[in-house]
């Protein structure tokens, strides 16, 4: 590794940047104008508005391309030696044989003039020269021709001779670092080649920045087991396990990035999904797509993921595990059944068709109708037309029977018989009688007593609110809560669940959509009407082009297309918008604690089973979650997952990391913690405080630790139960520290539980009273390990009491 800053390297890149920048302005400007130009384009053929809807969109995404990659434009270079040809082919420089760019044919002082080099520029997307035959003057670092950047080694240099990291500020070069990769070279300039982490103080440098309350790209510094990861095999499911800090997260993000940029065409209308943890986790990864320059992505907790419910509302973790067991499947499946009544006495039905006299309805005959919609195959909702026709069929004969066996009754049909006369009724006389029975309130009311038409939420609410329900369903009696109570994340797949169950998409979906397009059209044929009526008072040329195209290519029901707001969505909206959208790609952060409810509404949503789950079964925290990768994702793909891990911790420096070790060997002796990268040079501290002294000695601490961490971030994990006592002591010394639902990451100091700390890292972490955060979950020990491994550089652990000689062995001191 060496650090060439010399003037000429530093203009020689300079002029490089600056010359890409040019390009990049153009660019700009080119979508900009474009983007404006369709802007104000009006009217026109339903084909045409659709074309300005999509130029629309092509042009706003490339205007937010551009923008997002204005800093860190260009960050690598890569010098070839010509003579080896293994990474040929893979660039358009390589093929037309060109050596160097523009900004520097002859390659470095390293050699370049020894040497017939051959240089590509790596940066965040992709420029090309349209007057030289698009030569590219800057690699997109998802292309095949960028790879060499991350992984070549001296060992294994594929045809690299030195690898550069270009430092910048806005647009101006800082400094580069290299790496010869040539063995002989390196001997003879006395440059080392360096075999361990690749570009190491650019990763350094970027591992020991302040943290800003949200998550950066890596793709200056993205090293070889990660990028194996992000450029695995878009198809079939890849497990990422790793533990805290190696980069999961990370890696499943940049994996979204290379995915889109690698099969675009599939994936930008079939949009992959990324399934986080939280909201406050989402906002935390939220910047780091966009700047790497990618918007064909829906973000998304399971709280999100049943179009018209938003579901974030806390529940007690052993509700949570109950609602997450694969047995629920069966639970609503018997609730929707428990529906489907029959009661144990005849009911009265009192019909206008009778003038009002009562029919009795057995319960035998409803059994009957009962099973035969049952037996029509069909789900809950689709098979209510089959136990109405049965139904009405019955009770069509009950008043047929009334009317023959009352000699003395008025003619239904208006008929002149004699009292006395036998009523026959014919097939006509009945199919009149089931019409008419269809439209009567008290048979409609009786109906829907004894199935139900529902929608998702009404079955869940109703079993949830009810004992006898949930009894009735084979349910635990815990899950009865208020039929208002606000939708939780583990309500989720429920919802689905019971969607699957009643069908309930196909019919009400439809219905509301025609009902639309309905009010559409009449709402078109008024338009119709006024342009048509107009146009013969107000025209007196009548092939006046621009009228005839009103009335002869506006027909009603186009007119109504055009109105359609549908089209104007972009895909990931429309996929946020439908519940059985089928991602092109999911991709399951933290995927450690979905429970078996949740992973069968994931699969649902991704029929094709290309997915990244990413996690670390030794964080798991929900009671619910996973144990093992195998026994979460065989019941779906068995035996066909492909696991791959990664080992090194780039987020917790090896101080702190000892800590977190000795919690991990109580959770499980065998499980290795991943090794850390680097260390922070400064030990981690454990106090022991008198109890009724611990809001005090969290206000002293939090105080200096807020010093200590500059303009970094300090993070305070608590246990979710002393937030009363101990957020009030913070906020004393600390008013602008962030606590809440979902507290501003962006704060310098920001209070939260291990639950809101999940996927995190703060400069600075102060972990409060280790033994509570224990005892307030059944997995508190893993919740234990989250905690100590959200810090960067320093971590303070506060104890109420004594240290105990057990704390004191956990933490390693
Ligand atoms: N190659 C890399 N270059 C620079 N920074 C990196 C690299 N890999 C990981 N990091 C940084 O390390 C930190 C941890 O990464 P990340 O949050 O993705 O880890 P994780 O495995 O998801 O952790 P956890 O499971 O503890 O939540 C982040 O700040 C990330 O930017």
């Amino acid at each position: 590794m060496s650090n060439a800053s010399d003037a000429s390297e530093l203009a020689i890149e300079q002029a490089h940047l600056t010359m890409l920048y040019g390009h990049l302005d153009t660019l700009r400007e080119e979508a900009s104008t474009q983007l404006q130009r369709a802007l104000l384009q009006t009217g026109g053929t339903p084909a045409d508005r659709s074309h300005r809807d999509s130029a629309t969109a092509l042009y706003t995404d490339r205007l937010a391309q551009y923008t997002a990659v204005e800093n860190g434009l260009c960050f690598g270079r890569l010098d070839f030696d010509r003579s080896d040809a293994t990474d040929r082919g893979q660039a358009g420089s390589d093929e037309d044989g060109k050596a160097g760019s523009p900004g520097d044919p002859g390659g470095g002082p390293d050699g370049g003039a020894a040497k017939n080099t051959e240089v590509r520029y790596i940066g965040r997307i992709g420029i090309f020269d349209e007057d030289n035959d698009y030569e590219p003057l800057l690699i997109d670092w998802r292309a095949p021709a960028s790879r060499p950047f991350y992984l070549a080694t001296a060992a294994a240099p594929e045809g690299v001779r030195r690898r550069r990291h270009i430092r910048t500020e806005q647009r101006t070069v800082t400094g580069v670092d290299d790496e010869v990769l040539d063995l002989d070279e390196a001997h003879h300039t006395g440059r080392g080649a360096h075999d361990g982490v690749a570009g190491e103080a650019a990763l350094l440098s970027a591992l020991n920045a302040s943290r800003t309350g949200r998550m950066k790209d890596i793709v200056e510094t993205i090293q070889a087991e990660q990028d194996h990861v992000i450029r695995g095999d878009l198809n079939g499911v890849l497990v990422v396990q790793g533990g805290p800090g190696t980069g999961k997260t990370a890696v499943a993000l940049h994996r979204a990035a290379y995915l889109l940029y690698t099969h675009r065409q599939m994936l930008s209308s079939r949009v992959v999904l990324i399934v986080g943890p939280n909201p406050t986790f989402l906002r935390y990864i939220s910047q780091v797509l966009p700047s790497l320059a990618e918007t064909g992505v829906l973000l998304g907790t399971m709280g999100d993921l049943f179009p018209g419910v938003v579901a974030h509302a806390d529940e007690p973790a052993t509700i949570t595990e109950i609602k997450g067991r694969a047995e629920m499947v069966d639970v609503l499946a018997a609730a929707v059944q428990d529906r489907q009544r029959v009661p144990d006495e005849p009911i009265a039905i009192r019909l206008d068709i009778l003038d009002g006299a009562p029919v009795m309805l057995d319960p035998e005959v409803i059994a009957d109708a009962r099973e035969r919609a049952r037996r029509s195959g069909k789900l809950h909702n689709l098979a209510r037309p089959v136990f109405d026709t049965e139904i009405i069929h019955a009770l069509s004969l009950l008043v047929a029977d009334t009317i023959g066996i009352d000699p003395y009754a008025d003619d239904p049909l208006g008929g002149d018989d004699a009292p006395g006369d036998p009523q026959i009724l014919d097939e006509a006389d009945l199919a009149e009688i089931r019409r008419e029975l269809r439209g009567e309130a008290e048979v409609l009311g009786a109906l829907d007593w004894l199935w139900p038409i529902l929608t998702p939420q009404q079955l869940v609410a109703g079993l949830f609110a009810s004992e006898i329900r949930l009894t009735a369903a084979g349910a635990p009696l815990e899950l009865r809560r208020s039929a208002r109570a606000a939708w939780t994340p583990a309500d989720v797949p429920l919802l689905d669940e019971a969607a699957e169950l009643l069908g309930e998409d196909e019919t009400i979906r439809e219905i509301i959509a025609e009902r639309q397009r309905k009010r559409q059209i009449a709402y078109a044929e008024g338009a119709l009407e006024i342009a048509f009526g107009s146009r013969s008072i107000d025209v007196e040329d009548e092939d006046d082009p621009e009228l005839l195209s009103v009335t002869d290519l506006l027909e009603a029901d186009r007119l109504a297309d055009r109105q359609d707001e549908g089209s104007a969505l972009t895909p990931a909206e429309r996929a946020a918008a439908d519940r059985k959208w089928a991602f092109g790609h999911v991709i399951v952060d933290e995927a450690q604690e979905l429970s078996p409810m949740a992973w069968r509404l994931l699969m649902r949503r991704c029929p094709s089973r290309s997915m990244t789950v990413v996690g670390d079964v030794a964080q798991t925290g929900d009671l619910g979650g996973a144990a093992s990768w195998a026994s979460a994702l065989d019941p779906y793909v068995p035996g066909r997952w492909r696991l791959r891990e990664l080992t090194v911790n780039y987020r917790t420096p090896t101080e702190i990391m000892a800590v977190a070790a000795g919690v991990l060997a109580g959770i499980d002796p065998d499980l290795e913690p991943p090794r850390s990268v680097r260390e922070a040079g400064v030990d981690p501290w454990v106090r022991g405080v008198a109890p009724a002294r611990l809001p005090d000695a969290l206000a002293e601490a939090a105080t200096t630790e807020a010093v200590e961490a500059g303009d970094g971030r300090l993070g305070i994990i608590l246990p979710a139960g002393t937030f009363a006592d101990l957020v009030p002591a913070v906020l004393k010394v600390l008013p602008d520290a962030a606590v809440g639902d979902e507290p501003e990451l962006a704060a310098k100091v920001v209070v939260l539980t291990v639950k809101q700390a999940k996927g995190l890292e703060f400069d600075g972490v102060i972990v409060v009273d280790p033994d509570r955060i224990v005892e307030e979950s059944p997995r508190g020990a893993n919740d234990l390990y989250v905690a100590l491994t959200r810090a960067t550089q320093r971590l303070g652990v506060l104890h109420p009491g004594v240290l105990p000689e057990s704390l004191l062995a956990v933490v390693g001191i």
